[in-house]
């Protein structure tokens, strides 16, 4: 026997995926995330992917109770999740080492049919899971499975499905987590219910096909938390809120052509996972391909560029960076740290100090030709930077505001090469702003931030990271590509959302 250690120690018996979505693979993936130690014993071998189950074996008995006591005689085991079982034999072993070990949290998920349709519990085997559920402190049924436990037919309504949990839990005296992920409509509740009391959980749900294992998953972290939590709602609830994100995170995976997993890691943080800005600057290598082969920024590069074309641009810029401002303020009140902090309110500040003043002097010389109010262009990239300071995190922010420091940077540095002396340049001066090394030090330090910022959000904080990056990349294209005196033929399409 061990001491209480600094986690929890947790057992899988269940089944194998091979792709990783479901099983003990999907197990030991919760309860990491919920930070357990995870053990797994395997009760069956079973050949499936994203679409179906191909094969099943299911190894001899004595090789189960093998690593049954293998764990036991050894390790002290704080919580049991109980997954796929297979065969009546497997079910009633496992039934005789609960009675033997009296593991201190039973977590039984009577799984018997995958949602692909395939069996993963022979029929003969359904009166072994109905005595199974006795040595269980929770059951956590679908609807067809618990239809079966009671011999009933599969409840239709959520009202039924209720009235049935409530039924299987004075029947077995056991806490029943319902689950309602088999219900149409756009909820996904699940009920934790007991002889005595309903509560229900209420989630909306994910359109998606990451739903693969969603039942072993949940149940998985529901027995990882339970140890640490008071009662069962509440390590339901928690559970429940992280799968939710799972479920969401799902499809950036991309993993498998059908139903795909879940994210169980989505809200953790990924040692060793590149940083932020490398990644980003792979996913825009289109777009800006795109932007340098715009009529207006080729012209502002070789100096061909009509004069009545840049001011309409400055005009657009003056306007844009009064708001770009304001959102690296929002940056600024958001940053975790003293140093983030004064960077973005420099970065703010510099907007309408330095850069307004470049544009302030040639408009001035330009008179009253561009007046006008911001063009749709300019709404649209400015609406989206002001949304996410509205409503994303710090990171968020920080991927949004990136492209205006790092896309001028790379541009200002290339023209600049290219030029050599500016001072017979028509646009030296736009050159000589962007191209500067210290322009290209503020940029790297945004790209830094933001690689800082990344490594706390998780996979799904980081894909929202992304695509705030990827959409101000693309209007900062449409932004250059908007500026014509002659009509160019296509213009940029920029992403929604
Ligand atoms: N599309 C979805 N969006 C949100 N939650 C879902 C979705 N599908 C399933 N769930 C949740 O996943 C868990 C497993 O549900 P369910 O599909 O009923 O079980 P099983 O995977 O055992 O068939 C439940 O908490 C359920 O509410
Ligand atoms: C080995 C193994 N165990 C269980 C399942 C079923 O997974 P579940 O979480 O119930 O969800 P679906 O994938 O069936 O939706 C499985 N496929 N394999």
């Amino acid at each position: 026997m061990n001491a209480a250690g600094s986690r929890v120690r947790v057992l899988s018996v269940a089944g194998t995926d091979p792709t990783g979505g479901a099983g003990v693979q999907a197990d030991l993936k919760s309860f990491a995330a919920h930070g357990a130690y995870g053990m797994a014993v395997v009760t069956a071998l079973v050949a499936q992917n994203t679409h179906g189950v191909r094969a099943v074996h299911v190894p001899d008995v004595e090789f189960l109770r093998a690593q049954l006591e293998a764990v036991s005689d050894d390790v002290t085991v704080d919580a049991v999740k109980i997954g796929m079982l297979g065969t009546r034999t497997v079910a009633d072993e496992v039934a005789a080492w609960l009675t033997r070990t009296r593991p201190p949290v039973v977590v039984l998920d009577p799984v018997m049919v995958a949602t692909s349709g395939d069996r993963l519990l022979d029929a003969d085997a359904e009166d072994a899971v109905r005595r199974l559920v006795r040595h269980a402190d929770l059951v956590t049924p679908n609807l067809p499975e618990l239809g079966v436990l009671l011999g009933e037919p599969t409840a239709t309504t959520w009202a039924q499905a209720l009235a049935q949990a409530r039924r299987l839990a004075t029947a077995s005296q056991v806490t029943v987590l319902l689950k309602g992920g088999h219900l149409a409509g756009d909820a996904s509740p699940d009920a934790v219910v007991d002889a005595t009391t309903v509560t229900e959980l209420d989630a909306v749900r994910v359109s998606t096909t990451s739903t693969h294992g969603t039942g072993c998953s949940l149940s998985a972290a529901v027995a990882a938390l339970r140890p640490r939590r008071p009662d069962w709602v509440t390590a339901v609830r928690e559970a429940k809120e992280w799968l939710t994100g799972a479920i969401a995170a799902g499809e950036a995976l991309a993993v498998g052509s059908g139903r795909g997993p879940v994210d169980h890691l989505h809200h953790a943080p990924t040692l060793g996972a590149r940083p932020f800005s490398a990644d980003a600057w792979g996913r825009v290598v289109d777009l800006r391909a795109a932007c340098d082969d715009l009529p207006f920024v080729r012209g502002l590069a070789d100096g061909t560029l009509p004069v009545e074309e840049f001011e309409q641009y400055l005009h657009q810029d003056a306007l844009y960076l009064a708001q770009y401002s304001r959102v690296l303020a929002r940056a600024s009140q958001l940053a975790p740290d003293a140093a983030a902090q004064v960077f973005f309110a420099r970065g703010a500040a510099r907007c309408l100090e330095v850069e307004s003043l470049l544009h302030a002097d040639r408009l001035a010389r330009a008179g009253t030709r561009w007046s006008g109010p911001a063009s749709p262009a300019t709404t649209a990239y400015v609406d989206h930077l002001l949304a996410v300071a509205a409503t994303g995190s710090y990171a968020e922010v920080v991927a949004a505001v990136l492209p205006c420091y790092w896309l001028y940077a790379d541009i200002g540095a290339r023209i600049l090469a290219r030029a050599g002396d500016l001072a017979a340049h028509p646009y030296g001066d736009w050159v000589g702003t962007y191209g500067d090394p210290e322009f290209a030090a503020a940029a790297a330090r945004a790209c830094e931030l933001a690689d800082v910022a990344a490594r706390d959000v998780g996979g799904a904080g980081r894909a929202r990271m992304l695509a705030a990056f990827v959409t101000s990349c693309a209007h900062e294209v449409a932004f250059f590509d908007q500026v014509r005196v002659r009509p160019l033929a296509t213009p940029v399409a920029v992403p929604t959302g």
